[in-house]
């Protein structure tokens, strides 16, 4: 059909040239009878000539006509009948003559002939290329020349050798067979041997041969070779390929398996799990918000592990903090004496609890074998603090100079006491004693586990037993109960003696130690991935090298380097694909990392891992830092820790969606502050809408007035700390100091270190809820502070889960530089932030951006991690061992402020008459006119124009032109004085 079509088509093309032919032949040739047979004829003659001009394409090819195709078969058939002429008789005397003269001429080739012409006519029809190729021809003559030489070579003919050349000749046409090579053969064949002999002229012979095949072929010999090895090559290639792709899929398999079994393993644990746990729908005490649920995971109902308070945090935390179950409670307040089978005894604890309780050396045993350190005062006085030798013995043996540490350190060590028998008992001393009376250094350790004892017994039944016998108990003589969480509900009836007591830091022990188990990614996992990184940015054209790679806690950064001349744009635009590359949950691109030439991919770790509040405390980056404000903040992507100093922030504005880990922050924060500073040297104000967050904060000494709940008395605190601000001011005037770091130390070197100010922290746990109760003066408040407070040993610590612009509104963003980004929903929120995006890439759970004022970039941090039970162990042990610092003319204070605060806003607005003054001097009036003028937020003066309006002297609202202002100033001037006379 193809050849069928090609020749239609040929014939299409040709029709004007033979037309052109056929009218030339008739002018030149008057009497033509067969003029198509003659324009046919010149057409195949003249053909080539005239193509060379208009057909080009059709000149090389041979056949484009059928002639052309009856020429070839008629050869065919010739070339068939000179070939059965020659291998047999019968083709008559015609094929006599034929087989005769072909076999006296070509001997053997004189059949190869015929055979050659028929394949090559028959290749002709076949074939594309139809030309006649004269190459070829003498390739296939040279071929015939070359085998009846070869013929005569393996059988001569006998000739005489006398015989003339003719005679000769004659001889061998005569003698012409299919076993020799005729007279061609006889004549080229016996002068070669004549002339090379019998070797020489199989050489030239083989030579001959290749030559006629390469020229009859027109095929490459060497190229032919060449293929071939070409051949073998790609047959080895697909041979490896497919042994790859078998070993591959094999891989493949016995991952598939390895994931498969690992599911089934993780499905176990989690059956076993839930065996473990109780699902329960946790009501909050708190009766202000009664909507507020959780859902927590709670280990089952232990006899050993009631208590009325259990903190709030999943179950996977639960599982991975050993902390939970008290093996330091042990180490402090036995001193390493008690025994394990003691333990048991006592405690009855179950087999898998137990194996934490090992038997620990006595403490004063480590020490003896630690090598002796120098250390510094500041050094020493910490260690008496964090140090874990605050044994019974070791403080037997103390100085009187220390005798205040052994003091405060015994109420401690009865704290922990009580603390370990309420856990294991759901008895609380609090409500009994005070411990403070009945701290005695020299306690009788065995008693102690007598309530533990009592433990075998129900847990229903044991707070009448323990209340009958309290002298059980080391530290629990009969006292007047002090209700203390009902100092923390109701703060301001909670009259503060003022006792001069020294503050005892809380011991380190009641912070969880690292397990140190779970790591981060791995180094096989980091090659993997960092060659992955390569090639998928190879695979998008971008030339790359990882240079380092820094593992932190949550997440791995590989620091890439790209090569010259590639665009730092490029890389960041491949964020998703190198994601699914390295099939990450999501990236974050550092592009370029600050001071290094090279950019920061951050790919979240397989394994998380939890920096502990104590590994961070313990660090010398805490211990060793100078300020009293130093915030230990959690470990970096290398996994150094992170202390930052709240005083040169000044101010911090933490941000996030809910479930990110601000509160745990600002735990961690005030924790870091109780471990750090003494309540004369730092003070906290903290202000929690939220209500539950950080109420457990309540009758600690650093509180300067109870956690403020009520937004109206936020912001009247807030007022308050405005007024303490300008007081603090004018004493530093008065002093001729700039600031409290010269106040304080001009009264030191007074001699009147009683006079020196604390610092103060204000703390506001979710600033949403305060804009949305008093937004104008919060926001003035805040302004105020943030924009002096510096200088005055204040402080602003601001949260929100809410960064939309109306809660951080332009001016509260202007005035707190110091921004602290938890995990956020979208790169709009992450901007509000941080004026950048990326913290809509961060991982949750701690994963934060820490972006303090004067750093170029924001850094990437996991925060440290404290859990609510030790938050309020540590709360527990501050309350027993001193006093808050607040006292009830203090919260008086504040309530008169709030009450003043509260007043003109709830009927007329303080600027009221100097919002109509406004107007009345424009003769127009507009919401913003008020806010820019009295700088005020936008609430509050959309609020003074309803009243404006309510009372007739502004026109209602006309889109978005000013409104009018109905009256004159002397209408209002009258309208002012019978209200005076009034007065
Ligand atoms: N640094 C951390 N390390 C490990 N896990 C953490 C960390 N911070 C928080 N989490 C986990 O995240 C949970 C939620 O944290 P957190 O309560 O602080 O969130 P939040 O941002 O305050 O939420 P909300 O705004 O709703 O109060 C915690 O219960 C804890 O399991």
């Amino acid at each position: 059909m193809a050849a069928k079509g090609s020749s239609t088509g040929r014939k299409t093309t040709k029709s004007p040239a033979v037309k052109k032919t056929g009218s030339k032949s008739t002018k030149t040739t008057a009497a033509k009878t067969t003029a198509k047979k003659a324009n046919t004829t010149k057409n195949t003659k003249s053909a080539p000539k005239r193509e060379t001009t208009r057909m080009p394409e059709s000149r090389e090819r041979f056949g484009d006509s059928i002639l052309d195709e009856v020429i070839l078969i008629v050869i065919i058939v010739i070339s068939a009948v000179v070939f059965i002429s020659q291998i047999t008789s019968k083709m008559g005397v015609v094929g006599q003559v034929i087989g005769g003269l072909f076999q006296g001429l070509l001997g053997i080739s004189g059949v190869l002939l015929p055979v050659l012409v028929i394949i090559y006519c028959i290749w002709m029809l076949m074939s594309e290329e139809r030309k006649w190729s004269l190459v070829r021809a003498f390739g296939g003559a040279l071929f015939l020349l070359t085998v009846a030489s070869a013929a005569y070579l393996f059988h001569p003919l006998n000739v005489s050798g006398d015989l003339g050349f003719a005679k000769k000749a004659m001889e061998l046409f005569d003698s012409g067979s299919l076993t020799n090579g005729g007279l061609i053969g006889g004549l080229f064949g016996g002068g070669l041997f004549g002339l090379l002999d019998a070797l020489g002229s199989v050489i030239v012979l083989l030579a001959m041969l290749v030559i006629s095949i390469i020229l009859a072929t027109g095929r490459s010999f060497f190229g032919a070779m060449g293929t071939l090895a070409d051949h073998q090559k790609v047959r080895r290639q697909v041979r490896n390929e497919k042994i790859k792709n078998k070993a591959d899929r094999i891989r493949q398999e016995e991952k598939m398996e390895a994931a498969r079994l690992e599911k089934q393993e993780a499905k176990r644990r989690r059956v076993m799990n839930k065996e473990d746990f109780n699902i329960e729908l946790h009501e909050v005490e708190a009766t202000e918000h009664p909507e507020v649920k959780e859902t927590v995971f709670r280990q089952k109902k232990q006899d050993y592990s009631v208590k009325k308070r259990e903190p709030i945090y999943d179950f996977v935390k639960e599982n991975e903090m050993p902390m939970e179950e008290p093996k330091w409670d042990f180490n402090v307040v036995f001193g390493g004496k008690l025994q394990v089978d003691e333990l048991e005894q006592g405690t009855q604890m179950p087999p898998k609890s137990t194996e934490r309780f090992k038997v620990v050396e006595p403490l004063k045993e480590v020490a003896k074998k630690q090598e002796p350190v120098e250390m510094t005062e500041e050094e020493a006085v910490y260690e008496k603090i964090f140090g874990e030798d605050n044994t019974v013995e070791n403080m037997a043996e103390e100085t009187p100079e220390e005798a205040w540490d052994m003091e405060s350190r015994a109420a401690a060590l009865a704290a922990e006491a009580m603390r370990a028998a309420e856990e294991k008992t759901d008895f609380h001393f609090a409500d009994l004693e005070d411990a403070e009376e009945t701290a005695s250094p020299e306690m009788d350790m065995p008693e102690v586990e007598e309530p533990m004892a009592e433990e075998e017994m129900p847990v229903e039944e044991v707070q009448p037993v323990a209340e009958e016998m309290p002298t059980d108990v080391p530290a629990a003589e009969p006292a007047k109960p002090e209700a203390q969480k009902e100092t923390a509900q109701q703060p301001a009836a909670a009259p503060a003696e003022p006792a001069e007591k020294p503050y005892v830091f809380p011991p380190i022990s009641l912070l969880g130690r690292d397990p140190g188990n779970s790591s981060g990614s791995g180094i096989l996992e980091q090659q993997k991935n960092g060659r992955k990184l390569e090639m998928t940015l190879k695979s998008f054209g971008v030339e790359a090298r990882v240079i380092n790679v820094s593992a932190g806690p949550t997440v791995t950064r590989y620091e890439v380097s790209p090569s010259q001349g590639v665009k730092v744009s490029k890389i960041v635009n491949l964020a998703d694909d190198i994601a699914l590359n390295l099939a990450a949950s999501g990236i974050r691109i550092e592009a370029p990392i600050p001071g290094k030439a090279a950019v920061g991919i951050e790919v979240p770790n397989k394994e998380t891992k939890s920096v502990y509040l104590r590994t961070v405390l313990e660090s010398d980056a805490f211990r060793k830092h100078p300020s009293k404000l130093a915030f230990a903040l959690g470990e970096d992507i290398t996994g150094n820790p992170i202390v930052t100093d709240i005083a040169k922030m000044p101010h911090l504005l933490i941000a996030g969606a809910t479930g990110s880990g601000k509160s745990v922050c600002i735990n961690t924060l005030i924790t870091s502050i109780l471990y750090k500073a003494d309540p004369k040297e730092v003070k906290l104000l903290l202000v929690d809408p939220k209500v539950v967050e950080l109420s457990v904060y309540n009758g600690i000494p650093h509180l300067l007035i109870p956690v403020v709940t009520d937004p109206k008395k936020a912001s009247a605190a807030l007022n308050w700390a405005v007024r303490e601000m300008l007081e603090r001011y004018n004493d530093f005037a008065a002093c001729g100091v700039r600031d409290i770091k010269g106040f304080n130390a001009m009264k030191e070197e007074k001699g009147e270190p009683e006079a020196k100010m604390p610092q103060i922290v204000i703390i506001i746990d979710e600033l949403a809820d305060l804009m949305m109760a008093a937004p104008g003066e919060v926001e003035d408040s805040i302004c105020r502070l943030a924009q002096m407070a510096r200088a005055a040993g204040m402080h602003l610590i601001i949260a929100t889960q809410r960064p939309s612009v109306d809660v951080i509104t332009g001016v509260i963003k202007a005035n707190i530089p110091s921004r602290l980004a938890f995990a956020v929903s979208s790169g709009i929120d992450s901007r509000t932030i941080l004026d950048m995006v990326g913290a809509e890439k961060l991982l949750g759970k701690g994963d934060m951006l820490f972006y303090p004022s004067g750093q170029a970039k924001p850094s990437r941090i996991q925060g440290a991690f404290v859990t609510d039970k030790e938050v309020e162990q540590i709360v527990d042990f501050l309350r027993k061992s001193s006093r808050p610092g607040y006292t009830q003319e203090m919260v008086d204070q504040i309530t008169a402020v709030a009450k003043t605060a509260s007043g003109p806003s709830e009927e007329t607005d303080e600027f009221f008459e100097q919002a109509v003054d406004l107007i009345l001097e424009k003769e127009k009036a507009s919401v913003s006119m008020l806010q820019r003028q009295f700088r005020i937020g936008y609430n509050r003066a959309a609020r003074l124009m309803d009243e404006l309006e309510r009372r007739g002297l502004v026109g209602p609202e006309e889109g978005s032109k000013p409104r009018k202002v109905l009256i004159t100033r002397a209408q209002w001037e009258e309208m002012q004085s019978p209200t005076e006379e009034n007065a």
